[in-house]
């Protein structure tokens, strides 16, 4: 690709970072940031589609998010199933295919079988990719892509790379960081090896379209590398 040619984008990955933040500064309850973070959610897939991009990727949930009081884990996942039933079918009419990365088989077992509902409602569909990351760990991914490579022979990038959730995802472009946070937080480690990374302090709540435009319209500003240096 010659230096004139805009970049072309075909994966961005989001850590949705800020929603907490978000509500504090309001005084309000923190399920009401992560209530305003899906209304965030739901703008950006609608704009990755308007946008063309063949997959966006997402950390919903991370292996550390246990940590946090347990009615907060259960106001998660009870958010979660609410967009899985409402908002998913918009998302699966027009398109979008979903992917979930991370082990959710640690969810209890009505929400896994909301999230594989949802996983084969879509798995036909060809528009953009929403790869959500649940209980996801990027140490994790790739201790498990490992073990699965040392189990077919010799490890190698390569053979650890198709063990990746990621496999199947084309390589990471963009990676977006909100909220002023500048930290990668065991998120898409091995596939942000060459991606751009851009961060900034919106806070997810606020994040709209015209963000997620500014920060590929930095990107195709930059000029890429490939370990070039
Ligand atoms: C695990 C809880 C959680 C949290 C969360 N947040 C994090 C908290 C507040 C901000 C919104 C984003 N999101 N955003 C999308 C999903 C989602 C999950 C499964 C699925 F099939 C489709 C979408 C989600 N799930």
């Amino acid at each position: 690709m010659g230096t004139d040619e805009p970049a072309t984008v075909r994966h961005v990955a989001i850590i949705m970072d800020g929603n907490g933040r978000w509500a504090k500064k309001r005084l309000l309850p923190r399920a009401m940031g992560h209530q305003r973070g899906v209304e965030a959610v739901r703008r950006v897939v609608r704009g990755a589609r308007e946008l063309g991009l063949e997959a966006l990727t997402l950390y919903a949930f991370s292996t550390e998010n246990w940590r946090r009081p347990e009615e907060e884990v259960s106001d998660l996942m009870s958010l979660m199933k609410r967009f899985i039933l409402s908002d998913l079918d918009e998302f699966a009419r027009a398109g979008v295919r979903l992917r979930i990365i991370g082990d959710y088989s640690a969810f209890k077992p009505d929400v896994v079988e909301l999230i594989d509902g949802a996983i084969a409602r879509t798995a036909q569909n060809t528009g953009t990719t929403l790869a959500v990351a649940l209980n996801y760990g990027a140490q994790d991914e790739i201790a498990r892509a490992a073990t699965k490579a040392a189990a077919k022979g010799p490890i190698t990038p390569e053979t650890i790379a198709v063990e990746l959730d990621t496999a199947d995802l084309p390589p990471l472009d963009l990676l977006i960081r909100t909220s002023g946070e500048v930290r990668l937080s065991n998120f898409l480690l091995w596939q942000a090896a060459y991606a751009e990374l851009y961060f900034t302090d919106v806070l997810w709540p606020d994040f709209t379209l015209d963000h997620l435009k500014e920060a590929l319209g930095c990107f195709a500003n930059r000029e890429r590398r490939y370990g070039g240096r």
